[in-house]
């Protein structure tokens, strides 16, 4: 399988090479050339395969010709071991046709333990293969961070730096990544937003002088790796309610745009997806464009859902390259556009977005609302981020014959401010998160200042 940059001017690579470049040369998003399809009894005859069975056949087009089969297996085996349930993508319904996915049931308890539990041993094995070592940059508004340090941690190869905005993730956020004291772990607290660490960590990839030679890699949803390996449980989920018999719709919590994006992929390769529905909070570039066709940057809010606490999303590149037939000449020109201020879709390109999304937003009150309302009548306590995406899934819903999912992108316990401001009581830490509060923390505070970083990355590789 051969990759292509959203931009059009960055070479095609393979999947080992888009793996470790992380983002194109030309500041582009790497897409598959191709996609692969599924008829409907193929994707019948996979209903009574195991997550992890039917994680390799969905995901198996993309690595071809790079990572052998046998080796990939085991990885996919090893990646979703630590679940702590057997279904490792379990659902849950929570009303008449009404179905709560659970992506929490990983290390971190947030559904970034899917892709990074998969992309640190994907990562691995290409690094040692080449004998070659990267050092890893990402940017977090919470979950990636902790997800991908517990992905890479053990890596000889990699040594992986995570910029998040101070004071702007939850406690229990920050001292999932804090307290991870390893030689090859760094944190680094920015005096500023998520979209300036996202900023930051994309001017190191189109200029990457700084590190005198060394490699950078990414581990946010712009690594097309993270993307490949959230597209399996759409499969799993609409297999497990009736699909492809019948239709399914799904209702996403977004920030990035990268889970909703393989959702989207999911319905190009054969899925039948009768609606996705973008979830947004207060922060609500993607619900604006969707609705309206506004795309203009606004001042970025703090929000009880930080983690989708962002307003330059990614992976709406890899869509708008489709929206404009694939024309990486059209998106480059709408990214300087975009990146001056505001921006508006001509009208084929918005029909395109607006054919295959529906958007709704939910603001702080309502999402505290949502998770009282929820707990009252079922005994089920949502995360605000799930809570908002099941306000928008109840909003947006058009035909209620058709099951509606909505992803539980993280566990409560993640966000006991929002619990108890609803009303509930914050659970208490899983068992291997037991001392967390006690542990030690190790991070830098710098300011939000690229060259400060840099320099802070550069001293320590
Ligand atoms: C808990 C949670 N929900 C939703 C999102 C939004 O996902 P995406 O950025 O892929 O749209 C994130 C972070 O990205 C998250 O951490
Ligand atoms: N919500 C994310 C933000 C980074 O998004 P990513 O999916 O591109 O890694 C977080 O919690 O860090």
């Amino acid at each position: 399988m051969k990759y292509i940059s959203t931009r059009g001017k960055a070479p095609a690579l393979s999947f080992g090479d888009v793996l470790l470049a992380g983002l194109a040369n030309d500041g582009g998003l790497y897409v598959p050339e191709t996609l692969p399809h599924y008829s409907k009894e193929e994707i019948a005859s996979w209903a009574n395969l195991s997550y992890q069975e039917l994680a390799f056949k969905v995901m198996w087009p993309f690595v071809e010709g790079d990572i052998p089969a046998d080796a990939f297996k085991t990885m996919i085996d090893d990646a979703y071991a630590g679940f702590n349930h057997s279904a490792i993508a379990p659902m849950v319904q929570v009303g008449n046709n009404e179905w709560i996915l659970e992506l929490f049931r990983g290390p971190t308890l947030a559904f970034k333990d899917f892709a990074l539990q998969l992309l640190g041993r994907l990562m691995d094995y290409v690094l040692s293969e080449r004998k070659e070592k990267l050092v890893i940059l990402g940017a977090t508004s919470g979950d990636t961070g902790s997800a991908a340090i517990e992905g890479c941690r053990h890596s000889d190869h990699l040594d992986i730096f995570i910029l998040h905005p101070y004071q702007r993730v939850s406690e229990v956020q920050r001292r999932q990544m804090t307290t991870v004291i390893d030689n090859n772990v760094y944190n680094i607290a920015v005096k500023g937003n998520f979209d300036d660490c996202q900023g930051m960590v994309k001017s190191s990839f189109a200029n990457q002088s700084f590190l005198k030679g060394a490699k950078l890699g990414a581990v946010n949803s712009i690594n097309w790796a993270r993307i490949m390996a959230q597209i399996v449980y759409y499969f799993s989920s609409a297999l497990s309610v009736g699909a492809p018999h019948r239709k399914v719709s799904f209702s996403v919590p977004t920030g990035n745009f990268g889970d909703i994006f393989a959702g989207y992929l999911a319905k190009k390769m054969g899925l039948p997806i009768d609606q996705l529905v973008v979830a947004t909070n207060q922060n609500d570039i993607l619900h604006r464009v969707i609705a309206e066709n506004d795309m203009s940057r606004q001042a970025l809010n703090v929000t009880l859902s930080p983690s989708m606490d962002i307003m330059v999303s990614s992976n709406f590149e890899r869509l708008l390259f489709d929206a404009h037939n694939r024309d990486g000449v059209q998106v480059d020109e709408l990214m300087a556009r975009f990146n001056k201020g505001d921006v508006t879709l001509n009208d084929k390109a918005w029909s395109y977005v607006k054919e295959h999304f529906d958007s709704y937003k939910v603001d702080d009150k309502k999402t505290c609302e949502v998770i009282a309302d929820v707990f009252a009548d079922t005994q089920y306590l949502l995360d605000p981020h799930t809570a908002i995406g099941l306000e928008a899934a109840r909003h947006c819903w058009k035909d209620k014959s058709v099951p509606m999912i909505t992803l539980a992108t993280a566990h409560p316990v993640k966000f006991p401010e929002a619990v108890e401001k609803a009303g509930c009581e914050s659970p208490s830490l899983p068992e291997h998160m037991k001392d967390l509060f006690e542990r030690k923390e190790s991070y830098d505070v710098l300011d939000n200042d690229l060259s400060a970083v840099q320099a802070f990355v550069a001293k320590n590789i």
